[in-house]
Parts: structure tokens; C-alpha cells; sequence
């Protein structure tokens, strides 16, 4: 069998580690883009010679040409500007626009059949412009932020309640902005819902707000000790689980930002929501019950994304 080919547009930060994360888990052949010549070749040829000391014989390639994505399997796209201190990921809407328009002209022209991952911010926007840009099935586009959120609201539930994140489950759903949308009933240590422990003391509902909070804040706190740049190791961890689990066929259920049509009462836009990831793309969006809360919640979240697409269709007409 031919071994997987994954194009990763873009070879900035997140770029190369998952380049880094392809090879060491044996994904496939990895063939990263940029338009900054030197970059993506100078990446590939670093990341190529981890392969003696690591054991893996990936064939990893850089090019500013999208002609060698052709017959790529997966796609995961971070090409664009990052945030930086003082900068909300909304900031970066005019910009990045026009680069997913290049990206998913790029993608229609060479690769259509691939499954592609949007990882560009603000992700909620820039993965249906994507998906519009290169007219690609809805079904073949995800974004990826949801399994970010939740890693880092599982991580500081460990934390707190001083327990294996190994045991952690926990849903962040929404868009991938200050108002997304932690679910305390559905996160869990070991199936015990997050309400319950509070209710056996391993914590209380003012240090669980709390760590909502932090979970909403989590990619400003990085940018503001990193300063020149956002989080990459754990995005690319994230992308690379979704990558797996559409390469695997193994049906993991991931929060990830897919089309709705009708789906929590929202029609014809990208939002965080379970989904099931397997060789058929996203093959099922998972409606779970909210509670009250929840629901007015999604609600905020989702008219920031609404705002955000009214935004995109002003920049670029052809969106319209
Ligand atoms: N969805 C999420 O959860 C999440 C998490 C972290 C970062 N991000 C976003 O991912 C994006 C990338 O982050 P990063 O840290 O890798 O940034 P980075 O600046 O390190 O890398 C971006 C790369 O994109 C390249 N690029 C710019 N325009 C391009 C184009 N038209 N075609 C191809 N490549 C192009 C740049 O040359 C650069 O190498 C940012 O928008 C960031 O906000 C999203
Ligand atoms: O915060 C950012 O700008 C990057 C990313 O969206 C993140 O959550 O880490």
C-alpha cells in the first residue's frame, strides 16, 4: 500500500511541529508549503535528518510551489499571522482572509480530494472561508481548535483535583474565541461528572469558575509570556489527533469546528460541536443535550462568530 501523503500549508511554528509529529508517528510522506522561500525547504532537510537517530524514513519535502500537494491525503493549514500581545485573534481576520482564499484556491487546483484541517486563526471564520474558497465538500473541511480547548480545560481540571489527566475528559464547545464555551456536565474524571466531584469536596464551584475562565483566557496567556508569537506544540498535538483520526478511520469523538445545518439550532456555520472524525470525514455531528446555561452561552459565542462572517463577506465580496 502507498504510504499517506500529508501537505502541511504553512511552516511556521505550528507548521514544523507537526511536520516533527507526522515523522515521529509515521503518518506518511510530509510535504510542507510556504510562500517564504528557503523556509519550508530548510525545515524539511532539519526534520529529514531526526530520521537516522529517530527511525523513521518519511520522505519530508519543502516547497513554495502548490503543485507538489497534489494527491495529499490530509491538508492541516496554519498558514497566516499569529496574534501578539495586545491582539485578539479577531485581528488577524483581514489578513488571514486573503491568505485562506490563496490556500483554498491552492488546495481546489491541486489536492480536492484531501481531508483538510483549518487551523489558521480566527479559526471559526477562516475554516468556512476556507471551505468556500476552495468549494471542497463541507464534510472534508473541520477546523481545529475544540480538542485544543478541552486538552487545556482537562489539563487544569487535573490539576485541581490532583488526578491523572489520563483520567480527564471535558468538552469545549463554541467558537474558538473568549467566549467559548466550557461544559462542566459533560467533563469528567473517570465518568464522574465535573459537578459531582465538587459535590464530594475534591473542589469548589468558585475554583471550577475560575478555571473556566482560565480555559476561555488560555491562548492569551500564552501570548502574553511568549510575546512574540501563540502556542504550537499543543495545536499541533491537536491537529495531528484529528489527522489520525480520519487516516485510522477510527471514529474518535473530537470537539472540532464543522458545519452546521441545523444542528443546535445553527444553519450554514462552522462552530465548535462534537463530532465523529473517520475515513468518511467528519461523518456525524453530535447533538448533546445542554443544560440552560450552555445553551445561552453557544448562543453569545455563536453570534461572535455570526459578527466575524459578516466582516469576512465585507472584506471580499466573492464570499457573499
Ligand atoms: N485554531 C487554534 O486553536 C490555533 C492555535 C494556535 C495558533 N493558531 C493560529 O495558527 C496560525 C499559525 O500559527 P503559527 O504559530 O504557526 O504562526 P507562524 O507565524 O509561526 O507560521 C505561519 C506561517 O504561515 C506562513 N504564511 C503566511 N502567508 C502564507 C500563505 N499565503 N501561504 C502559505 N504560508 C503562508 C508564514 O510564512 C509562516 O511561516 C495563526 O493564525 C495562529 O493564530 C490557531
Ligand atoms: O491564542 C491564540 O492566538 C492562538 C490560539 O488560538 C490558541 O488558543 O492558542
Amino acid at each position: 500500500m502507498a504510504r499517506k501523503k500529508i501537505a502541511l500549508i504553512g511552516a511556521g511554528n505550528i507548521g514544523g511541529t507537526l511536520a516533527h509529529l507526522a515523522a515521529l508517528k509515521g503518518l506518511g510522506d510530509i510535504v510542507l508549503f510556504d510562500v517564504v522561500e528557503g523556509v519550508p525547504q530548510g525545515k524539511a532537510l532539519d526534520l529529514s535528518q531526526c530520521g537516522p537517530v529517530e527511525g523513521f524514513d518519511a520522505r519530508i519535502t519543502g516547497t513554495n510551489d502548490y503543485a507538489d500537494i497534489a494527491g495529499a491525503d490530509v491538508i492541516i493549514v496554519t498558514a497566516g499571522v499569529a496574534r501578539k500581545p495586545g491582539m485578539s485573534r479577531d485581528d488577524l481576520l483581514g489578513i488571514n482572509l486573503k491568505v485562506m482564499k490563496a490556500v483554498g484556491e491552492g488546495i481546489a487546483a491541486n489536492a480536492p480530494d484531501a481531508f483538510v484541517i483549518c487551523i489558521t486563526n480566527p479559526l471559526d471564520a477562516m475554516v468556512w472561508a476556507l471551505r468556500e474558497f476552495s468549494g471542497l465538500p463541507h464534510h472534508k473541511v473541520v477546523g481545529m481548535a475544540g480538542v485544543l480547548d478541552s486538552a487545556r480545560f482537562s489539563h487544569f481540571l487535573a490539576e485541581e483535583f490532583k488526578v491523572s489527566v489520563k483520567d480527564v475528559t471535558s468538552f469545549v464547545l463554541g467558537g474558538h474565541g473568549d467566549t467559548m464555551v466550557p461544559v462542566i456536565e459533560y467533563s469528567t474524571v473517570s465518568g464522574i461528572p465535573v459537578p459531582d466531584l465538587i459535590e464530594m469536596g475534591f473542589s469548589t464551584q468558585q475554583r471550577i469558575d475560575e478555571i473556566v475562565k482560565r480555559t476561555r483566557g488560555g491562548g492569551g496567556e500564552i501570548v502574553a509570556l511568549l510575546k512574540t508569537g501563540s502556542a504550537f506544540y499543543a495545536p499541533a498535538t491537536s491537529g495531528i489527533a484529528m489527522a489520525e483520526s480520519y487516516l485510522y478511520d477510527q471514529k474518535r469523538v473530537l470537539p472540532a469546528a464543522a458545519h452546521l445545518t441545523g444542528q443546535y439550532g445553527i444553519d450554514d456555520l462552522y462552530v465548535g460541536v462534537p463530532v465523529i472524525i473517520g475515513a468518511g470525514g467528519v461523518e456525524k455531528i453530535v447533538e448533546i443535550k445542554l443544560g440552560d446555561e450552555a445553551k445561552t452561552n453557544l448562543t453569545v459565542s455563536v453570534d461572535a462568530v455570526k459578527e466575524l462572517l459578516v466582516a469576512c463577506k465585507e472584506i471580499d465580496s466573492s464570499l457573499g
